[in-house]
């Protein structure tokens, strides 16, 4: 830290003392640790043409928690997000995810695979309503096939009620029953993005990826969002990987926080080891210098 200009350091609290007794009981909870690992990234690279997305990435994120992945803009925090779900394929590395390994995250596979996913940007069907949205988010279970469904044979219309019912869960969970037939495109931003967090979270994912689910939103609506996502993480006991920038519901949110700068992961620890670690610290002082817009964000810790 004595290399860092003299400014407030953007995280605050003074680094925790590391326990001076060796932990014998360490490498018990390790393995134990490993074994409830749902998602496992070694050594990940991804490059556009010349430019280098991100490179060498190690990632472990164990069943119900929830893992932050922070960093300035353009650091590969998004394309991280886009290999692990399958949308970019990575020049290097694997993906683990429960017990299987991937050089390439089959995308068509995430749903069975127990992963789901929202985006940076909308991704609804404007027109379609809320129930009507959320339920799409379980098209990828379907058992009775389409014709089942076409000509409502008993299993499909079992299989439908069974959807109406999980679905009808996540918008008691989402408080979104005054909404359900509305059409999604005219409800205001905030509850839109509700909307996209219920449809991820009706096929109850093992791992779900958050793609900056708040951003956009007034600090109330933020606070509304992070209670919803711990609602969900409580429920189900899904994992949870997020890109945000506010780095105060970072704080709150998170067990575990992920840095990237540069396309590097410059660090992992809780909360409280991030806010007190210099190539964090220096990592955002950098970008305050380069970029105003960030600036806000970091200080909102
Ligand atoms: N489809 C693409 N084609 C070419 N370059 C890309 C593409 N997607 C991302 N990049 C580049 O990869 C790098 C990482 O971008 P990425 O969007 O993953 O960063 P980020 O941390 O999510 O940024 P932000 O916080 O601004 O969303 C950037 O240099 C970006 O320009």
């Amino acid at each position: 830290m004595s290399g860092l200009p003299h400014r407030a350091a953007p995280f605050g609290r003074p680094a925790p003392s590391r326990p001076l007794v060796p932990d014998a009981a360490a490498p018990r909870r390790r393995a134990r640790a490993s074994q409830d690992r749902i998602l496992t990234v070694e050594g990940l690279s991804l490059g556009f043409g010349g430019a280098v997305a991100f490179a060498g990435i190690d990632l472990a994120v164990a069943a119900g928690e929830i893992h932050a992945i922070i960093g300035p803009n353009g650091a590969g925090k998004s394309s991280l997000i886009n290999a692990i779900s399958g949308l970019y394929a990575p020049q290097a590395g694997r993906v683990r995810i429960g017990e299987a390994s991937f050089a390439r995250v089959p995308a068509g596979r995430l749903a069975a695979l127990g992963v789901a996913r929202t985006f940076q940007n909308l991704a609804l069907f404007k027109s379609l309503n809320v129930v009507e949205n959320i339920l799409s988010g379980l098209a990828g279970a379907r058992r009775a096939g389409l014709a089942a469904h076409v000509l409502g044979l008993p299993a499909a219309r079992r299989e439908a009620a069974e959807h109406r019912t999980r679905a009808e869960a996540v918008i008691d969970l989402l408080q979104l029953g005054a909404f359900r037939a509305r059409a999604a495109g005219s409800l205001p931003y905030g509850l839109q993005k509700r909307v996209e967090l219920a449809r991820a979270l009706v096929a109850k994912p093992r791992l779900l990826l958050l793609d900056e689910p708040m951003a956009g939103m007034s600090a109330a609506e933020k606070a509304e969002m992070s209670g919803f996502i711990l609602a969900a993480r409580e429920t189900f006991g899904t994992a949870i990987v997020l890109i945000e920038h506010d780095i105060g519901v970072v704080m709150r949110l998170s067990d575990t926080i992920t840095v990237l700068d540069h396309g590097r992961r410059i660090a992992t620890g809780t909360p409280t080891e991030i806010q007190a670690n210099p190539a964090v610290i220096a990592a955002y002082l950098g970008a305050d210098d380069e970029e105003d817009e960030t600036e806000g964000e970091v200080k909102a810790a």
